[in-house]
């Protein structure tokens, strides 16, 4: 695997360049969390990585309550009561009450409220009846209830002491709402990375720039930096780079010893005006160059001293695919996280390859449709051009097809990765 890694020949076949299994082997294998942990209050903890075990202080529910507005009372007075209680409670979340339920009565409770002690089920409202008598309140309720009916028992949702999440863990929403249910009020979390985002190439302008013939907008340094939203990293623009390697050294040295990583995107393939490899060959280590996939031939792996650098192909599609596949679990793992890789489902295909190169991983950009019978199959965009962002657009996830697979038939079972398995839309 060595002597691959290091492979720069011209005319490189692709059974000679890193497979994408060995890419992510070398990944995993040469990364660890690097970050240092902290305290963040739960409005700032979404996607955030979690440092520490959370174990629940309380139970949730604090107590057994109503899980309806209705009237609670004790089940096994009901054959004694014949379904008539006297109301002589009235209990509103918020408002526990501490007496005891007399026998044959029943409180008006809501939803939420505590039930009183001795009451064990409750009636919903819009099945019971109320009555007056002798300046009484009396309900009719409803036969056949069960005992515990509508009540919530204290703990039903988490048990004191339950391990709620584990370090490691990304926040998401209702991990969240869960914590904050028990009450804690933060949290301790890995910091978030510090990535400095650089977009390569002299035809690059950022848009609401003048563009003349030749110049192209730097539609990368958006999608790299949306992308980078599901992540915790906190992003510095270090804008556009001239395809000058000494500017490019200049800048690169200069941001590894700020940031976590340098994420770059464009001139990492082999033309003249192609800096990064040279680059990153003279001040730091190249890892991984020239993998066996398409799109993202020319992805990049290295470090300068002690900062991560992630070279990005500069075609949109290969730096979205890159980014993905082999830059989402570094930050991942960086960050406190694990190596996270796809979700993927076995769908048949709705298209056709006579013949797909072998020795090479392709990921075509895809969408599911519904066959007549109402089953899916996965259509693939039909051009394959890597500068196409709408092919991206139209997808709604990524069809991975393995190095020895020469051609596919329609209804065949092929791998859909769907977006939303890499934290997207
Ligand atoms: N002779 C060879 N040529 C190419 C090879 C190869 O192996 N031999 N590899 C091809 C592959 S695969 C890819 S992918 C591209 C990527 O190469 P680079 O990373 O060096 O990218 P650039 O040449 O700088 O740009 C490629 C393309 O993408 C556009 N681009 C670049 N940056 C951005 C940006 N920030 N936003 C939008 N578009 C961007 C750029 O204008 C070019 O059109 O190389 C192939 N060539
Ligand atoms: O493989 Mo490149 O990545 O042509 O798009």
């Amino acid at each position: 695997m060595t002597g691959k890694q290091l492979l720069d020949d011209c005319f490189l076949h692709d059974k000679d360049r890193l497979r994408h299994h060995e890419a992510l082997e070398i990944l995993k294998q040469r990364l660890h969390c690097i970050a240092e942990t902290e305290t963040v209050p739960l409005q700032d903890a979404a996607e955030r990585i979690l440092a520490d075990t959370v174990t629940a202080p309380r139970n949730v529910p604090l107590a057994d309550n109503s899980a309806v507005d209705g009237y609670a009372f004790r089940n096994a007075d009901f054959e004694e009561a014949g379904g008539f209680f006297r109301l002589e409670q009235r209990i509103a979340a918020g408002h526990a009450s501490n007496a005891d339920l007399g026998p044959w009565a029943a409180a008006r409770i809501f939803t939420g409220a505590v039930m009183p002690p001795g009451a064990d089920t409750v009636a919903m409202q819009e099945d019971c009846e109320t009555h007056q008598q002798d300046g009484q309140d009396f309900v009719i309720v409803p036969q056949g209830l069960k005992t515990g009916a509508n009540r919530r028992k204290a703990g039903e949702d988490v048990a004191e002491g339950t391990t709620l999440l584990n370090p490691g863990q990304r926040l998401r929403p209702q991990d969240i709402a869960a914590i904050a249910s028990t009450g804690q009020a933060d949290v301790s979390v890995y910091r978030k990375l510090k990535v400095a985002l650089v977009s390569t190439g002299d035809e690059l302008r950022r848009p609401g720039d003048l563009i003349t013939l030749g110049d192209v907008y730097d539609s990368n340094h958006f999608l790299l930096r949306s992308l980078c939203a599901t992540l915790p990293v906190e992003i510095d623009d270090l804008g556009i780079l001239k395809d000058d390697a000494d500017a490019l050294e200049e800048v690169l040295s200069t941001a590894a010893a700020s940031h976590d990583v340098i994420l770059t995107t464009g001139g990492a393939s082999r033309g003249e005006e192609d800096h990064m490899l040279k680059v990153l060959d003279k001040i730091g280590k190249r890892h991984m160059w020239q993998l066996a996939i398409k799109p993202g031939r020319p992805m990049m792996f290295g470090n300068i001293g002690s900062c991560v650098v992630l070279g990005l192909p500069g075609n949109p599609v290969a730096a979205m695919v890159c980014f993905l596949l082999y830059a989402r679990p570094v930050f991942s793992v960086l960050g406190g996280g694990a190596f996270l890789e796809p979700q993927a489902f076995q769908v048949p295909a709705a298209f056709e390859v006579p013949k797909k190169k072998p020795d090479r991983r392709e990921f075509y950009r895809a969408y599911l449709k519904p066959r007549p019978d109402g089953s899916l199959a996965a259509h693939k965009f039909q051009r394959d051009g890597s500068g196409l962002i709408t092919g991206l657009r139209e997808a709604d996830g990524l069809i991975e097809i393995p190095e020895d697979v020469t051609s596919i038939r329609k209804g065949e079972l092929v791998s859909f990765l769907p977006f939303s398995g890499f934290g997207l839309r």
